[in-house]
Parts: structure tokens; sequence; C-alpha cells
């Protein structure tokens, strides 16, 4: 375990959706300061102000306007403990790598790397016991103090947190179906143009079913014996649709789900849900929300507008959790795609790490 200091902190990627929102959190965060900002070429050698349409509600923070964004080149890092990256994904797997190579600690929101059998997929409120592959992966590539950590896709974040609270009580669930109404934020800026998404809905997002279906079965399994690996679950089947609809903030997923074994009754799952607990709560971490899973009493919610701050979006609200008649309960979940399902959890990953004395 370390003993708390400030950590140094680079956002690459700094402009874009993502970015934006790493910079709100951090600096709303005792155990960080933002020390670097990075970002394509065309964003390099300016003042953050001038090189980024900040698009958060929060205004940005003051110490970020004038700080000269640089190009995201190792080499221009040095004095950073932590690199956050809100990369877009055709740069990101070459750019945190050469980040990793230089033995930075790098926690990434891209998918480039998610399902590299030797690095962490870690949702910090669902798996933060994947943890245990990064000495393995820092043997495999000679390194030090380097590593790389990834969060999962944005849908897939809100989807593991009930998934592993009910296979933690009840035991396996064999089969999953999720159907997601997806934010426009989750596109990046400018993303969807108006005229597509406005009094509309797009019933695709490319490339969005598989990764989900593919992130749950390595998040919600475990790791080798011998730590050098993850190990996905094998028998659980998922089955995702995705849909884009006309919300700013906070992916919602009607889930139905059946168990391996005998069902709980709704009133047991209920309370498993308001139970569940994860290591990031019980170790401390700032950022790790006081209730981690919010049970919607009200029959009409959750609701992306009333919900997506809840826990100050870290927190998961599931409501109308009801039988099913093909599988056994199905419910309706929303998680706020850029707190927990990027942003936020990468740096309660970063904080659980350096609290787990992986931040040298
Ligand atoms: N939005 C969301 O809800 C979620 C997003 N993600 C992932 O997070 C990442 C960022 O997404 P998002 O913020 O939405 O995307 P944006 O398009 O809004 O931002 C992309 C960022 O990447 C930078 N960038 C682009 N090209 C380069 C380059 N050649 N070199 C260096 N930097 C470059 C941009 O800088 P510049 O302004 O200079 O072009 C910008 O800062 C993606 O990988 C995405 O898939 C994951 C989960 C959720
Ligand atoms: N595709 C997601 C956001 C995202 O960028 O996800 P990923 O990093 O898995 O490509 C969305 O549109 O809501």
């Amino acid at each position: 375990m370390s003993s708390d200091r400030v950590l140094n902190a680079a956002v690459l990627g700094a402009t874009g959706t993502v970015g934006q929102r790493f910079i709100v959190l951090l600096s709303q965060n005792p155990m960080f300061r933002i020390h670097s900002l990075g970002a394509s070429e065309r964003s390099a050698g300016k003042p953050y102000a001038q090189a980024t349409r900040w698009k958060m509600s929060e205004q940005m923070p003051a110490a970020v306007r004038d700080m000269v964004v640089k190009s995201c080149e190792p080499a221009l890092y040095q004095g950073c403990d932590v690199v956050f990256s809100g990369l877009d994904a055709s740069v990101a797997g070459d750019v945190e790598k050469a980040f990793v190579e230089a033995d930075f600690a790098v926690f990434s929101n891209a998918k480039n790397y998610r399902m590299a059998e030797d690095v962490p997929l870690c949702v910090p409120v669902v798996n933060t016991d994947h943890y245990a592959v990064v000495q393995a992966q820092r043997a495999a590539r000679g390194l030090r103090k380097g590593f790389i950590v990834t969060n999962s896709n944005c849908s897939t974040s809100g989807l593991v947190v009930p998934l592993k609270a009910l296979q933690d009580r009840f035991g396996p669930i064999s089969r999953v179906m999720v159907t997601t109404m997806q934010a426009i934020s989750g596109a990046g800026y400018p993303g969807v143009a108006s005229l597509d998404i406005l009094d509309n809905v797009v019933p695709l997002i490319s490339g969005e079913e598989p990764k989900m279906e593919a992130e749950v079965l390595k998040i919600l399994g475990g790791v080798a014996p011998d730590a050098s690996v993850c190990a996905p679950l094998r028998d659980l089947r998922v089955s995702a649709t995705c849909n884009r609809v006309p919300v700013i903030d906070g992916h919602t997923e009607c889930v139905s789900l059946e168990f391996a074994g005998q069902p709980p009754s709704t009133d047991e799952i209920k309370q498993c849900l308001r139970e569940y607990t994860c290591e990031a709560q019980r170790i401390g971490c700032f950022s790790a929300p006081a209730q981690v899973i919010n049970v919607a009493e009200e029959e009409d919610r959750p609701q992306p507008r009333l919900d997506r701050n809840a826990g100050a979006g870290m927190s998961v609200t599931i409501g109308r959790i009801r039988p099913c008649s093909i599988f056994h309960v199905k419910f309706t979940l929303l998680v706020h795609n850029t707190v927990l399902g990027a942003a936020g959890a990468s740096i309660l990953n970063a904080e659980y790490a350096y609290k787990k004395g992986y931040i040298v």
C-alpha cells in the first residue's frame, strides 16, 4: 500500500468528449494534479481554451485554460505519474503502446487493448481482482513501472454491474439479452449529425454489439491460477442490440436474463442489488460511489435526465425489476456513459491502482 500523495496526471485526447470529462473530474479530485494535456497535431502548441470546443455544462477549470496542449510523444510527459487516455481509437493503439513502453502507467478508454489477455479490462466497481495480471504484463514487456489498464465500452460498464452482483450471490447466469438506447455524447464530438438524430432513433452503432458481447465475458470472468492472463467466462451467452437515441448523456439498457440454476425471487434480486459493494469502496477510493447500484422504486425510472448523475455519475440506477416470461428476470438500467462509462471509471481505476501500490 502507498501513503497518499498528489499524483501528476496527463490527459491524452484532452480536447475530446471523454478528455473534457477527465478535466472536470480531475479538477475536483484531491488525489490528482493536471500536469499535461495531449491531443493531435491540430491542437498541439495551442492554449487548451483555444484548442478545445468546450461542451461540458461545468465551466472550464481555470487551471487548464492557458495550459499549452502537447503532441502525444512520451518524452514530453516526464514527471507524470499517471496517463489517462481519451484518444480516438484510430491512434490510441500506437500512442498508448509508446507510453507503456516508456514506463508510464496508462489508463485507457479506447477499445484497442481491451481484449488483450494480459490487460485488465476493468470496471472498477466490478473486477479490480483482474489487476492481478499487471505483474505478468510488466514482466512480458520488460517494464519496471509501466502498465496499461483499460475501461470497457460505456454500455458494457453499466451492464456488468448488476450481472456481477447477481452472479456473486445467486451463481452463474446462462443467458443475457440487452437492448441499449445510447446517448449522442457516446459518439464523441461532433458525433452524430443533428439531421440524423433529432426526431429519430438510429438502430445501428457500428461495431458496438460484438464489443459488448465479448467484453462482458472477460469482465465477469476471472484470472488464470498463475495470474498470467485473464480468464473469460465460457458458459454465458450475451446478445446485444444497440441503438442511438436523442439524449445527450446517459445510456439506458433493457436487460433480460436467465440464471443457470434456480432463479431467485424479484425481492431477493432487489435486495442483492441494493446490498452490492465493491473493493474500491472498501479501501476508501475517493471516486467510489457510496451506493454502487441505486434500485429505483418509482415505476417509471430510471430516466437519463433524472438519474444519470446518481452518485456523481458513478452509480448505476436500475428499475422496473420484474419477472420475464421467456428468461427469469428483466429490468432497465441507466449508466452515465462519460463518467462510469469512461473518464470516471479510468480515474477510479487509477485511485485503486495507487492505493494497491501499482503506481510507483
Ligand atoms: N464518448 C464516450 O462515451 C466513450 C468513449 N470511449 C472511447 O474514448 C475515446 C475518446 O472518445 P471521445 O472523447 O468520445 O472522442 P472525441 O472524438 O470527442 O475525441 C478524440 C480525441 O482524440 C484526439 N485525437 C484525434 N486524432 C489524434 C491524433 N492523430 N493524435 C493525437 N490525438 C488525436 C482528439 O484531438 P484533437 O481535438 O486535436 O483532434 C481528441 O482529443 C475513444 O477511443 C472512444 O471510443 C469509451 C467509452 C465511452
Ligand atoms: N461507441 C460508444 C462509445 C465508445 O466510443 O465506445 P468504444 O470505446 O467501445 O468504441 C457509444 O457510441 O456510445
